[in-house]
């Protein structure tokens, strides 16, 4: 990184790329969970992105090429969608994994293993499932498992991260009360959001979904696509939390806020900064 990231840089770059999925509305191929596939659409159209929650494996040959990235999430694996998956992330579109409870079942971590092998641009998960995905596919590392929610925080996953990304490739994003990016050398902490997130299903495969929004228009740098999409979806959630009375009116609020977000809002309100 050599040009100086300040807070002022980042606003910038989140708000340039949230204009960007406005203005160019990409196509987002999701082969999401059966639970996420509403809040997950409705977060990208919220965004200006165009989703398409496409599974039959006899239609991917002909649609994901068609489209301008592609998010996984093996939420609610079966047998039938693994190789829709498979087949999505090797069209050759940029693409994003969310290993959602990866540590379910040996199925479930075989089937993460299998598609980490091709190449996803960005993995999101939060703490407990980059720690599982990293205690199977990094030296070292160990993890304790829970399920679909987090029993860590997004810190202690860090040096996890790091070493996941520098054995994939990927840019690995950790999500939590701090956001964390890493692209093996560089982390970047994403601040927005509140703790109010977790209790809304999904928010975190919706996440996932405004990355490859975000990586969309900004194929070539992974890391500032994901760091922008947690940012601006964590914003959203602060300005939703305004109006929300619990989860249920933030889930309505967040997304509305999403749409609503303006240049002067992005560009003083995002928190991004690189670690030390
Ligand atoms: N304590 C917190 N404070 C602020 N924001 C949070 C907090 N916890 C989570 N978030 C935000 O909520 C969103 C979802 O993250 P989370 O870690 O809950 O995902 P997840 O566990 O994968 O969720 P799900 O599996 O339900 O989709 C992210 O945008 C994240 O930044
Ligand atoms: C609750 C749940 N179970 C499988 S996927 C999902 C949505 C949050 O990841
Ligand atoms: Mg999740």
């Amino acid at each position: 990184m050599d040009e100086e990231r300040t807070a002022a840089w980042w606003g910038r770059r989140a708000w340039e790329l949230l204009s960007a999925v406005r203005a160019r509305a990409p196509l987002v191929h999701c082969i999401t969970n059966l639970v996420s596939m509403d809040v997950a659409a409705n977060a990208l159209l919220a965004a200006g992105a165009s989703p398409a929650m496409v599974h039959c494996l006899r239609e991917v040959p002909e649609f994901t090429p068609r489209c301008d990235a592609v998010c996984v999430n093996v939420g609610t694996l079966s047998e039938d969608w693994l190789p829709s998956m498979r087949a999505a992330a090797s069209a050759g579109r940029p693409w994003v994994l969310d290993p959602v409870a990866v540590a379910a079942s040996e199925f479930r971590m075989e089937a993460c293993l299998s598609l980490l092998a091709l190449r996803p641009a960005v993995v999101r998960g939060n703490a407990s499932e980059i720690l599982a995905l990293a205690s199977r596919s990094v030296a070292g590392a160990t993890s304790t498992f829970k399920g679909a929610d987090s029993s860590h925080d997004s810190g202690d996953a860090l040096q996890d991260a790091k070493a996941l990304a520098q054995s994939t490739g990927a840019v690995i994003a950790v999500s939590g009360a701090i956001d964390y990016v890493t692209d093996g050398e560089w982390v970047v902490g994403v601040s927005n959001g509140v703790a109010m997130m977790q209790k809304i299903t999904a928010t975190g495969c919706a996440v996932t979904a405004l990355i490859t929004a975000f990586l969309a228009v900004e194929p070539s740098d992974a890391m500032v696509a994901a760091a922008c999409a947690l940012a601006i979806f964590g914003l959203a959630g602060e300005i939703g939390m305004e109006s929300a009375k619990g989860p249920a009116s933030l889930r309505m609020h967040l997304i509305d806020a999403l749409y609503c977000l303006d240049e002067e809002t992005v560009t003083s309100r995002v928190k991004i900064s690189l670690q030390p």
